[in-house]
Formats: C-alpha cells, structure tokens, sequence
C-alpha cells in the first residue's frame, strides 16, 4: 500500500492567496501524491520540485511564508552575550569542547576569535552564507537568521589548560555533589561550551558544523546535546512554553523589567573578576524525565507535585478564577484548611521567597532522544539557568530541591557543567578578550 504523504508545512490558510511573485508549478493535490508516491516507490530524486512539493502537499494553494521567523536577527555585540534574555527560540544545540593538548592561551584566543567572527557572521546572514565563503556546510543557504544566537562560556578546566588560574572567577568553584546526581563525566563539564539557538534545526546545525571546522585542531567536542521548544509563530496566543511533562514551565522567571533583574543575573561593572563585567554563569543540567511514571500519574496529583494546574499554569492558590499571571500565595489554604500549594510542592521549594532570595533565569530545551535499553524515553530538560553567582541562584535552590521537591522522583540528573559566560564583545573585540589578552 503506498504511504499516505504527510503534511510537512503547517503554512497559513489553505485559501491563501498566491504570492504575485511566486514561481512554484501549479499541481493539482491528486497529481502531486501521485508524483510522490511514484519517487517513493522507485526511488527517483524529484531534484528541484522537492520543495514545491512538499509545500503542496498541505493543499492546492502555494504556501504562503512565515517571513518574519526566517528574518529574526539578533545582535552578537553589546552589554551581554546574546542567548541570554533572547527569547527562546524553536531549536537549541549545546556543546562543549576541550582544546587539544598541546593547545594553550595563544591558540585559545585565536580560536575564540575565529568562533567569533563566524557567529558574528552567522546571526546577521545565515541564508547568505555560501560555501565559497569558507567552511560553510551550505545547508541553510535559502534559511534567514532565525533570530540565531551563539554564546560562549568557559569551564574550569580550561584556566589551567592556559595557565591563567589566578583569574578564574571564585564562582567557578564545582558544583556541590547533589544526593540525586547520576552524572556522565563524559557529557558534563569541558573547557569551553557553545549554546546555538535558532528558530529553525538547520541554522542551528550549520553554525555547529561551521564552529567545528573552525575549531580545526585546537579543540575538539567532548559532548553535544540538541534540544527543542514550541515553533513561533504556531498560535495565535503565544504563551510560556510547555515542558515534555506538560506543564506550563517559565512563569515565575526573573523579568528584565524587574528592578533586581541585572543584580540577579549579570556579574556587574567593577565586579569579580573585572573580565566577567556585563558576563553571566550558566548551569547546564541534562535532566532526564521518567515520563512513563508521569504519564501514569493522575493529573491532580501532577499538580499538586508542582503546585500550578497543568492546563493553564494558575497557581492552585489562586482558585478557579486564577490564571498563569496570578500571584503564588503560599500560606493560602484549602476549603480542608490544608496549604493549597503542599510543603514539597516544586514552587514552594524553589521559590527565591523559601530560598532566602536566591534566583535565576531559567532558560531551557527540551530534548527526546529516542528510546533507552530500557524502553522508556530518553528524554527530559537541558535545564539552562543563568546568575551573577551560582551560589546565589543554582546551588540553594538545588540543595532544597534535592532533599524535599515532590517532583524529584520523576528526575534523574545525568550530567552538568558550569561555565562563566564573559560579557558581549564590543566592536573589533571577540568574546573572552579581556581574560585571555588582558
Ligand atoms: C535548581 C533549580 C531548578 C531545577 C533543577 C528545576 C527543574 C525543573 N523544573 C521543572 C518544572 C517547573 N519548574 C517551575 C518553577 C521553578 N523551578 C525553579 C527551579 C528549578 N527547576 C524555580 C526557581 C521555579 C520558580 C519558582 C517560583 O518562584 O514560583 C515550574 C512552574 C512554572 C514556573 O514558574 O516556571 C515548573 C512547571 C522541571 C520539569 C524540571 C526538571 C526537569
Ligand atoms: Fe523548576
């Protein structure tokens, strides 16, 4: 039986008017499945229709462009490394890299120039970036910037690997060792980590494998991890992304408009050391849910493990009424007397009221990468939390939750890796400057 063709473009309405310009061949629904199934079935290569296509595939109408997904353009120079309070975008890729062993401060700086030139170069023309240019892959050729970003941060390891020890930020210090930590030394740490976002998985593939190429032989990868979020522009309500539990996850994040915002999360000017001014630390945790168990969890107990309804992500303080805006009351009480959001509920436990004041700003992918030996999925959060310190964001708050959050019996924590993240280049600099020239 030939397979039925899959919708591949959610494109606009399906009675969308033709773009004056547009070229595409006109194919009737019945002869472009025909087309297809016929490629399928002998294997020939529908060369440069594919794309018409697959675009037709969805109805009889040309597709209509989501042009303003494609031309998102985000800016590698100022205060701040970009991919911070970038909105989140539909496609990450985190990877770390260890420099070669007989690299040292001269080929770290060089390096971290080259990476910075190519991101530079990457976030404001991604679709123009021809292979003649360079190492270039060409497989986002006729892809925009996609609101890309490309962040840089440093391990511990690597003030050693070039022998600048003295200026390794206190913050840096490893992270505690958690009760519920299972992690892969092989997928944790490294000495320099690179965050690419983008709202589409070929730019952010082709900033990874122009990175790589110009990683040449002073670093290669140690680990990569590629995670997901919620497409824009794919409902009329935008809201805070969901996680792969379901819940509503980012609400009570930090706010650049909140008058503590840049205390909590960038290092300031005149700050420790002078080279992280306008820089962040980033804890990267790859945490696996056990979705299995969660799925077979009724949902009120669901809630009432996090302490927020699943539907709408209302506060069980709030009531009926209450929507994902309301306040979290945490001494409100039930129509039992008992505390509407429980004492191990995760917003209670983490909450900068219960943690002495300690923040961050939560920023993470999800990812699914297939089944384990096992069976269950192995997928879950590429939990990315961003502070001027962790000892004021991460560590209190991972310390509470390790011992008394309800929703840790979902979670397995499989790897980790804390980097400092200088602050964004000025122009004619490249990021790390002023810690590996200063
Ligand atoms: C150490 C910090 C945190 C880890 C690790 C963590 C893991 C984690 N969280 C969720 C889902 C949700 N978290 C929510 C809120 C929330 N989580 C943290 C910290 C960590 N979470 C904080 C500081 C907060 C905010 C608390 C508050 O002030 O109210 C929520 C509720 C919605 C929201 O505010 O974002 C959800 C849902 C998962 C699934 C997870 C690990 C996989
Ligand atoms: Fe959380």
């Amino acid at each position: 039986m030939p397979k039925k063709a899959q919708p591949s473009v959610p494109s606009g309405p399906a009675s969308a008017p033709a773009p004056a310009t547009s070229t595409a061949p006109a194919l009737s629904r019945r002869r472009l499945l025909g087309a297809a199934s016929a490629a399928g079935a002998t294997g020939l290569a529908l060369g440069g229709t594919t794309g018409a296509l697959a675009h037709a595939a969805t109805s009889d109408a040309p597709p209509t462009a989501l042009s303003s997904v494609g031309t998102g353009r985000v800016a590698f120079r100022g205060t701040h490394q970009c991919g911070i309070t970038t909105p989140l975008q539909a496609h990450g890729r985190l990877v770390a890299f260890d420099l070669a062993p007989t690299a040292g401060r001269a080929e770290a700086a060089a390096l971290l120039r080259r990476w910075s030139d190519a991101a530079e170069r990457l976030m404001d023309a991604v679709g123009t970036d021809s292979p003649a240019d360079g190492p270039a892959s060409g497989i986002a050729l006729d892809a925009g910037p996609c609101s890309l970003t490309v962040t840089f941060g440093f391990g511990r390891s690597l003030f050693a690997r070039t022998g600048l020890t003295d200026r390794m930020p206190d913050a840096l210090r490893p992270l505690p060792r958690f009760t519920a930590d299972a992690l892969d030394p092989d997928r944790s740490d490294g000495d320099l980590w690179v965050q690419i976002g983008a709202d589409d998985p070929l730019v952010t593939l082709h900033a990874l494998r122009v990175l790589r190429a110009e990683a040449g032989e002073a670093a290669r990868p140690r680990w990569e991890m590629a995670g997901f979020n919620r497409t824009p522009g794919a409902t009329a309500r935008p809201m805070t992304p969901r996680n792969l539990m379901g819940q509503v996850d980012g609400t009570n994040n930090p706010r650049p408009a909140d008058d503590d915002f840049a205390d909590r999360i960038f290092v300031p000017r005149g700050g420790e050391p002078d080279w992280m001014a306008g820089g962040s630390y980033a804890v990267v945790r790859r945490i696996r849910m056990l979705l299995d168990d969660w799925d077979g969890t009724p949902l009120q107990e669901q809630e009432q493990v996090i302490g927020r309804r699943k539907s709408d992500g209302a506060p069980l303080s709030g009531g009926p009424d209450a929507s994902e805006d309301t306040a979290v009351d945490l001494e409100a009480r039930d129509s039992s007397g008992r505390p509407a959001i429980a004492a191990d509920a995760h917003v209670r436990v983490a909450a900068p009221e219960t943690n002495g004041g300690a923040a961050m700003l939560r920023r993470p992918f999800s990812y699914h990468d297939g089944l384990r030996e096992d069976g269950a999925p192995d997928a879950g959060l590429l939990f990315v939390a961003w502070q001027a310190d962790p000892l004021t964001g991460f560590v209190p708050v991972q310390r509470k939750l390790d011992s008394g959050d309800a929703l840790s019996r979902f979670l397995r924590h499989e790897a980790s890796g804390l980097f400092a993240v200088p602050g964004g280049p000025a122009t004619g600099e490249y990021v790390g400057q002023r810690l590996l020239e200063g």
